[in-house]
């Protein structure tokens, strides 16, 4: 197997997101809470990943919007967020290695943490959020 390196373009950012999306849509956890907001708009989601990602690893600035509103009404927990990440450790260690690599994981945990204490506020107060 070659040498595994860094994430260093958009066609890493790609084999990640790619590789990352198909493992998430098998799970039995996390497959179903996706395909029933997404539906049938994965070509978009997909696109709309690959330049969030080269906007926070590259910094090619091609990501525009707001993700906490896309999440926090979500039917999910702690155990779909740790679901989540340990399938995205999974992915970037299995291709990946290097400073980008480690940065990815940790921008992934510190958005995972952010969103999942929004959604459990949410949820505990009917509906009211605090984005
Ligand atoms: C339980 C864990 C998670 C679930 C179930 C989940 C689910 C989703 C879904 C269904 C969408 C599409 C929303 C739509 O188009 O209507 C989405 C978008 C997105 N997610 Fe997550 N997500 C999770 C965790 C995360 C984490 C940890 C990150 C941090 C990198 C993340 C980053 C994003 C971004 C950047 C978008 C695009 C928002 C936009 O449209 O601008 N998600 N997520």
């Amino acid at each position: 197997m070659a040498k595994k390196q860094d994430i260093l373009a958009l066609d890493d950012i790609k084999l990640l997101v790619d590789t990352f999306y198909t493992r998430v849509r098998a799970d039995e956890l996390l497959g179903p809470i996706f395909d029933e907001r997404i539906q049938d708009r994965w070509p978009q989601h997909l696109d709309i990943m690959y330049r969030f990602w080269q906007t926070v690893l590259l910094e090619e600035l091609t990501y525009q919007g707001n993700p906490g509103s896309k999440h926090i009404t979500l039917p999910v927990s702690n155990e779909h967020f740790d679901r989540w990440i340990s399938i995205f450790y999974a992915t970037i260690d299995e291709l990946f290695k290097g400073a980008k690599a480690e940065e990815a994981k940790w921008r992934a945990q510190k958005m995972a943490e952010m969103f999942s204490s929004k959604i459990a506020y949410y949820q505990q107060h009917k509906g009211t959020t605090i984005l």
